[in-house]
C-alpha cells in the first residue's frame, strides 16, 4: 500500500491497552448524560477507549449512537458529567478546535472541487504552508490509493472511491481521533467487506484511534478492537468482538449480535459444576456448564448459538440437550444454511450448518423430522 508513517501494531502482536490498568485512555466519558427537553437519550455513560484503538458504538435505531459521537465531536453538549481528550475535559472547547474529526455518512465532499483539492479543503483553511499542503495531499492519495483520480470532480468517481477521499480529507489534518458515523453505508455487500478490510489497514498504518458507529453487527466484528452495545441511551458491554459474541452480558448483546436460542426457565443444581434449565415453554430440562454462581430455583435464559446445535435424522447417542422438530425453512446462503425447525413453540430453533461439500450428502429438506442437540460447554446461561 503506502508509503505513510506505519506506527499501529502489527498483525498477530498483542493490543489490549483496556487490560493494563496503568494505561492512560484517550479519550474518557465520565458519567455523562444527554437530555433534549424531558427525554433523557444517554445515562450514566462512562466508557474509556484507549490510543489506537478500532472502537465500535453498535446497538439499535435511537439507542444513543450518534449522540455519543455528536458529544465527542462537540456538536452537541451533554447536560451532565465530563468528556476527557488525553487529561483535558473538552466540553467547553469548540468543535473546530478539538483534535477530533468526523467523517459523515454522506461524505460532504464539495462537488466543485476535484479530488486533491477537497482533501487539502481542510489543511488551506488552517493556513498549512503550501508546500507542506502538496506532501500531506500527496500522501494521503496514496494511503487512500486514489493518486491515479487526484484530478477529478466527486461525481467522476464510483461511491466506493468518495468514500476514500472522504477519509483522505478526514485524516489530512492527523487528527488524534477520527469518527466515523456508518461510513459504508451507502456501499454495496462486496466493496463493503472490502472497504472494512482496507480501513482496518490504514488505522493500523497510520495508528489514528477511530471510532465508528454502526447497526452492522458483523461490520463491528470485523473492525472493531473492542465493541460497546448500547441499549436506550445506556452502555449494556464493552468487550472483544469474541467476547462480545461468545460471552454476550444479556439477552439483548445476544440476540443483537448474531442471531441466537434462547430458552427461558428456571435452574436446579445438577453436579460436577453443572445446572439443569426446565425450559418454560416445552417442559423440557436441558444440561448447561455453569459457568458463575446461581440461584436454585430462580429464571435465567439459555443461549445456544445456532452454529453450535447439531442436527441429525434419528435421536442423537447422548440424550441430554436434544429436541425434536420439523424442518420449517431454509435459508441456503451459500457457504452455510440456516435451518428453522419447528419445535412447537412460537420461535422455530434456528440451527446453522456449513455446505463443506458442493453436493451435500444426507442435507435436510422441507418438513424433514429431526433431531436438534447440543453440547451442555455450548450453552450459557443469562440473568433474565
Ligand atoms: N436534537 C434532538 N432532539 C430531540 N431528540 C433527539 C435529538 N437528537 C436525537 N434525539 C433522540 O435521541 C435518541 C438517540 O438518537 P441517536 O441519533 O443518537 O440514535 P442512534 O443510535 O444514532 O440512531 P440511528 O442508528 O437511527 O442513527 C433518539 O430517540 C432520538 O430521537
Amino acid at each position: 500500500m503506502s508509503n505513510a508513517t506505519v506506527t499501529g501494531p502489527r498483525p498477530g502482536q498483542k493490543f489490549a491497552p483496556w487490560e493494563d490498568s496503568s494505561a492512560k485512555p484517550l479519550a474518557e466519558f465520565r458519567s455523562v448524560a444527554k437530555r433534549f427537553g424531558d427525554f433523557t437519550a444517554i445515562s450514566d455513560f462512562s466508557l474509556k477507549i484507549y490510543e489506537r484503538e478500532f472502537f465500535a458504538l453498535l446497538g439499535p435505531s435511537g439507542c444513543g449512537k450518534s449522540t455519543v459521537m455528536r458529544m465527542l465531536a462537540g456538536f452537541e453538549t451533554p447536560s451532565a458529567g465530563e468528556i476527557l481528550l488525553g487529561n483535558q475535559n473538552i466540553v467547553p472547547v469548540e468543535p473546530h478546535e478539538r483534535p477530533v474529526n468526523m467523517m459523515f455518512q454522506s461524505y460532504a465532499l464539495f462537488p466543485h472541487l476535484t479530488v486533491e483539492d477537497n482533501i487539502a479543503f481542510g489543511l488551506r483553511r488552517m493556513k498549512m504552508p503550501k508546500v507542506q499542503i502538496e506532501q500531506r495531499v500527496s500522501e494521503m492519495l496514496a494511503l487512500v490509493q486514489m493518486d491515479k483520480f487526484r484530478r477529478r470532480r466527486p461525481h467522476q468517481i464510483s461511491g466506493g472511491q468518495k468514500q476514500r477521499v472522504a477519509l483522505a480529507r478526514s485524516l489530512a489534518r492527523r487528527p488524534k481521533l477520527l469518527l466515523l458515523d456508518e461510513p459504508m453505508a451507502a456501499l454495496d455487500k462486496k466493496l463493503r467487506r472490502e472497504t472494512q478490510l482496507e480501513l482496518v489497514d490504514i488505522q493500523c498504518r497510520l495508528g489514528t484511534t477511530f471510532i465508528i458507529v454502526t447497526h452492522d453487527q458483523e461490520e463491528a466484528m470485523t473492525v472493531a478492537s473492542r465493541i460497546a452495545v448500547m441499549d436506550h441511551g445506556k452502555l449494556v458491554q464493552v468487550a472483544t468482538p469474541l467476547e462480545t459474541y461468545e460471552n454476550p452480558a444479556n439477552r439483548h448483546v445476544a440476540e443483537f449480535v448474531g442471531d441466537t436460542n434462547i430458552f427461558p426457565g428456571t435452574i436446579e443444581p445438577a453436579g460436577q459444576g453443572m445446572c439443569r434449565l426446565r425450559d418454560d415453554a416445552s417442559g423440557c430440562s436441558f444440561l448447561a456448564t455453569q459457568s458463575k454462581p446461581f440461584v436454585a430455583g430462580k429464571r435465567y435464559f439459555l443461549n445456544i448459538r445456532p452454529e453450535k446445535m447439531e442436527m441429525t435424522a434419528g435421536h442423537p447417542q447422548d440424550g441430554d440437550n436434544c429436541i425434536e422438530g420439523r424442518v420449517l425453512d431454509i435459508a441456503y446462503l451459500g457457504n452455510l444454511s440456516t435451518y428453522y425447525v419447528d419445535i412447537g413453540q412460537p420461535k422455530p430453533l434456528l440451527v446453522q450448518m456449513t455446505n463443506s461439500q458442493r453436493v451435500q450428502s444426507g442435507h435436510f429438506s422441507y418438513n424433514d423430522q429431526v433431531w436438534v442437540s447440543w453440547h451442555p460447554n455450548d450453552g450459557l446461561l443469562l440473568d433474565c
